[in-house]
């Protein structure tokens, strides 16, 4: 009997391992021009459009029925305006298209050495990500580079892909170029992908995608409990987190880091909670930010719920709908957080009143 969706996990290893090239090759080129600002102020760089264009290519080719929920969309390169970053993202974009990299994918998926796109046939790709998602059907998600802010500073980021069948995620890969494969040793291997199907685990492979190993959440100690937290203080409630901390006695500082690179850590043993509270009203979590990181907790025996105690639900749209914040943590010790969030916030309530 074939293994449910291996032929999905597959796919998306190959995409991710060639996406997470593409990015470091980015990174290491960039240049100050390379970098747009959106609409909403937050920052994108020609390695977040090339990136999603790649992938979504790939998919297109792989997965052609399959709508995809992307972070990125391509109107601002096809402005006049967008001339000299849409000549840069289409010739990244097809130099990451032909690499000629082992693993079969030509033979899949058509791409490899000889697989170059035009422009129109890029930006089309960019804009498959335009979906609306829902409740029902197959779905993609992609963010191509989480934690842009990460990326620019050389920090953290992750590439970021899952699919979502009927609002419930089935498979997620994150890859983290920048991440330590141990995080003790900074100055060991660095780069690894992250690997979940629901109801088969959570796997740690190195970034060629190789050397699949098991992971999961280990018991946590008070002594040992600590908080992952976004660094930026506009996604995340930092003050928040110090007062949950302060509920909980615990003692270690929070550990701070870009992009979904946070679940990957907790769930692999390295901090035990990740927890992500409002900064303000308005903001929705997007889908993409959530996906991956939170299958491959559950399936590395964690829970993750919003501060009501609730499931995250990829069936409402693009969105999450409102925000009730993220707390992800092993299966030990969520109830026990969950808690304290809600104390925290029944105290925050009466001292306003
Ligand atoms: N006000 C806000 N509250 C929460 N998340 C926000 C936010 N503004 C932007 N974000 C999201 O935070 C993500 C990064 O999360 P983190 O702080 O954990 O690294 C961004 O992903 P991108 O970098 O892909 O745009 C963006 O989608
Ligand atoms: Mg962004
Ligand atoms: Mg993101
Ligand atoms: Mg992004």
């Amino acid at each position: 009997m074939s293994v449910p969706l291996a032929a999905e996990k597959q796919f998306a290893v190959a995409a991710v391992r060639r996406a997470c090239l593409l990015t470091s090759f980015v990174f290491n080129k960039l240049v100050k021009n390379e970098t747009l600002v959106k609409g909403d102020k937050s920052p994108v760089t020609v390695g977040d459009f090339a990136t999603q264009a790649m992938v979504n290519t790939m998919l297109a080719r792989a997965f052609p029925d399959d709508p995809i929920v992307g972070e990125e969309d391509a109107s601002d390169l096809r402005a006049e305006s967008g001339t000299t970053v849409r000549e840069r993202i289409i010739e990244l974009a097809n130099d990451a298209l032909n690499a000629d990299l082992e693993l079969g994918d030509k033979a899949s998926w058509g791409i490899g050495p000889g697989s170059t796109q035009t422009t129109d046939a890029l930006l089309d790709a960019i804009d498959r990500g335009n979906f609306a998602g829902g409740r029902t059907g197959r779905m993609w998600t992609i963010d191509p580079i989480d934690g842009t802010k990460g990326f620019l500073r050389g920090g953290q980021y992750a590439v970021c892909l899952a699919l979502i069948v009927d609002g419930i995620v089935q498979v997620g890969v994150i890859g983290c170029p920048n991440l330590p494969a141990v995080w003790t040793q900074p100055r060991g291997d660095v780069g690894c992908i992250f690997v979940a199907v629901r109801g088969q685990g959570a796997q740690q492979l190195t970034l060629s995608g190789a050397s699949p190993t098991p992971i999961s959440i280990p018991l946590s100690t008070p002594g040992t409990l600590n908080f992952l937290e976004s660094v930026e203080a506009a996604h995340a409630d930092h003050g928040f987190n110090e007062r949950v901390s302060k509920l909980l006695g615990i003692i270690c500082e929070p550990t701070r880091m870009d992009s979904q690179a946070k679940y990957c850590c907790l769930a692999r043993g390295d901090g035990g909670a990740y927890l992500r509270m409002p900064t303000g009203v308005g903001y929705k979590e997007k889908i993409w930010d959530h996906a991956p990181g939170s299958l491959l907790i559950e399936e590395a025996d964690g829970i993750v719920t919003d501060s009501r105690g609730q499931s995250l639900d990829f069936g409402l749209g693009r969105t999450l709908g409102e925000n009730y914040g993220v707390i992800a943590a092993g299966k030990d010790v969520h109830a026990k957080i969950l808690a304290a969030v809600q104390q925290a916030n029944t105290e925050i309530a009466n001292a306003k009143t």
